[in-house]
Order: structure tokens, then C-alpha cells, then sequence
């Protein structure tokens, strides 16, 4: 028996550091949105209680540092389940960048096991679970649009955001998420994301207005570390598009882009000096 699931990436329209936590984490406030840069993953069953991964990116770690793995482990023992699953993951979403490639793997992991091995679990409880992988992966199991609220396992699923075409462009450098928000200080912030108004322009489903009030208060640590995250923002910005923002703790820098001609010209222009470019739209 074999279920195939696809593992959407996700962009941050907004990320708010609200504090420090007691735990070590930032409390946080971000408005996360599913795009359709997809990993797929194919699940089969096994009768030996294994898991094994296979990936067609050799860098990607296969054995229990996959938060694949993690996932699967988690399901396995928490519902003593005696099956085991063979995952072929084919990647898509670049690694370390920012677009919640491993958590949205974790994610995909939780809702193609529920089936293949018949544990009828809710969505809610699977993204319950999915906070014990990681802060991003509750939201990884719904999609869509969502509020994030506590370290980032608390979602609000909210109107969908209206349809947008999106460029991504990642440097050729991985960003440690937990180094990003180790270098992130209060007092350094340079623009607060008004999430209230993204909010409500999601409501209007007014895309210009979401481009207007887009922010990451991440972007300073990030940048600090590699300026030239910085500088590919401000070019994207030249090339045209009409909301930039770096996603997550980086590196990728997104750019939401009003008029579809355009974003075929800003795409290959970015081309030029970035060998990832992708050309995106939100789910
Ligand atoms: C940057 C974002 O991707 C934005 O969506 C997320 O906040 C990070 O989510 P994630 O990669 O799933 O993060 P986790 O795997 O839970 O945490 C990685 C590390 O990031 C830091 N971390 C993460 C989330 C959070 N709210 N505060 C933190 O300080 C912690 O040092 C943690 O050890
Ligand atoms: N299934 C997976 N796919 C990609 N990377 C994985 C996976 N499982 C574990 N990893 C490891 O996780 C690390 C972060 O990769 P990932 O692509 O998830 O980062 P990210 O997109 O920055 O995540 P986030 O946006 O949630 O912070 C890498 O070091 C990678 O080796």
C-alpha cells in the first residue's frame, strides 16, 4: 500500500518577536502563508517496524535527523503502531532557507502516516504532535493562511490571502534559524510589521495593501551576519517587485509581484546573479 502526500513551502508575510520565553524560544507573532513550491513524498508500508528515507538530494540527512524521521517515529510510538514506512522524499523546496522545507517534510509525514497506517487522528491532534518536531510544523499541517502565535505552534487559520504570483530567489547560503534568533535584539528592530493591517488587507483581499505593510524583525540579525541578503533585497526591490521580504531567518528574499508581465522580466533579471529563482504562487 502506498499513499503519496505533497509538502507545501511557506513564506512569512509578517514575523513579530513579541519577547524572550523562560524556555530559551522567542514568543512570536507571524502571519505564514503555503506556496506552491512542493516536495513529494511517497509513503509505503511495511511489515518490519522500520523507517527508512530515501532522498534525491544527497545532503539531506536520511536517517533520524530527518524531521521526517522524527515524525514518523513520533506517530509510530505514540499509537504503538508494529507497520513500518519507506518515504521517498523528492525535494524541491531548497534546504536551510527559510521556507520551512524540513517542517513542511515533518508535516506531509503526519498527515500521509494518519492514512497508511489507518490511525484516524484529527487534523488538530496532528498538528498538536507536529509542535513536538518543530515550532513551524503545526502550521505546515493545516496550509493555507494562518495567525502564529506562542513559539509558533499556536495557529489561527484565517481567510485565505488573495491569489499572488511570488518570486523567490535564495543566495547560495544557509542561515541557522537558531543563530538568527540568538542575534536578534529588541532594541536593534528597525520596522515592527503591522500585522493587524496585513490582517485586515487579507480580508479585503487587497494584495497591494499586504505588499505595503509586509516585515520580518528578523531581517536585522540575518543581514548583519550576510549583507548580501540585504543587497538582494534592495535589488528586487529595483527590478520592480512590489512587496520584498526576506522569509523566516532567511536567506530566501521573496517578492510579491502585482502584474504577472512583470514578473516574468524581474525573474530572469534575477537569473542573472541567483541560481535559485523560483516563480511562485500562494495556495
Ligand atoms: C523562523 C521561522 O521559520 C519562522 O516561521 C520559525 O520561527 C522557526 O521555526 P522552526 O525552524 O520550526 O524552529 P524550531 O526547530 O522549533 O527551533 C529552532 C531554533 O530556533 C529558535 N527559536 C525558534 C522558534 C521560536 N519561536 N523562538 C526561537 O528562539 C530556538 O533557538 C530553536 O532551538
Ligand atoms: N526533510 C528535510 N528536508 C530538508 N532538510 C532537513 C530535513 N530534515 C532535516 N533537515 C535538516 O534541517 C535543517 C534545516 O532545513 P530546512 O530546509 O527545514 O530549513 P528552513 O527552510 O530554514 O526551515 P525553517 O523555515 O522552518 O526555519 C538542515 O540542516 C537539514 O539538513
Amino acid at each position: 500500500m502506498k499513499v503519496t502526500e505533497l509538502a507545501k513551502a511557506k513564506i512569512n508575510l509578517t514575523l513579530d518577536i513579541l519577547g524572550k520565553r523562560d524556555d530559551g524560544y522567542h514568543e512570536v507573532e507571524m502571519i505564514m502563508q503555503s506556496i506552491d513550491l512542493t516536495d513529494q513524498m511517497v509513503f509505503t508500508l511495511t511489515d518490519e517496524p522500520k523507517i527508512t528515507i530515501e532522498c534525491d538530494v544527497s545532503y539531506v540527512p536520511t536517517d533520524e535527523r530527518n524531521l521526517a524521521y522524527k515524525a514518523a517515529k513520533l506517530l509510530q510510538q505514540k499509537f504503538a503502531v508494529d507497520k513500518g514506512v519507506h518515504i521517498v522524499l523528492n525535494k524541491k523546496i531548497p534546504v536551510s532557507a527559510g521556507l520551512a522545507g524540513g517542517s513542511s517534510n515533518a508535516a506531509a509525514t503526519l498527515r500521509g502516516l494518519n492514512q497508511l497506517w489507518q490511525l484516524n487522528v484529527t487534523i488538530d491532534e496532528l498538528a498538536e504532535l507536529g509542535s513536538e518536531v518543530g515550532s513551524d510544523v503545526p502550521f505546515c499541517v493545516y496550509g493555507g493562511t494562518a495567525i502564529a502565535r506562542g513559539r509558533g505552534e499556536k495557529i489561527e487559520r484565517i481567510t485565505k490571502a488573495p491569489p499572488m504570483t511570488i518570486l523567490l530567489a535564495k543566495p547560495q547560503i544557509s542561515v541557522s534559524t537558531a543563530v538568527a534568533y540568538q542575534n536578534f535584539s529588541m532594541d536593534k528592530i528597525l520596522k515592527k510589521p503591522d500585522t493587524k493591517a496585513v490582517i485586515s488587507a487579507i480580508q479585503n483581499q487587497d494584495p497591494q495593501a499586504i505588499c505595503h505593510h509586509l516585515g520580518n524583525v528578523l531581517e536585522t540579525a540575518t543581514f548583519a551576519m550576510h549583507p548580501e541578503v540585504e543587497k538582494l533585497k534592495e535589488q528586487m526591490k529595483s527590478f520592480g517587485a512590489d512587496g520584498v521580504l526576506m522569509s523566516g531567518s532567511g536567506p530566501t528574499v521573496y517578492g510579491i509581484v502585482l502584474k504577472e508581465k512583470r514578473a516574468m522580466r524581474i525573474f530572469n533579471a534575477l537569473r542573472g546573479f541567483c541560481n535559485e529563482v523560483f516563480l511562485v504562487r500562494t495556495v
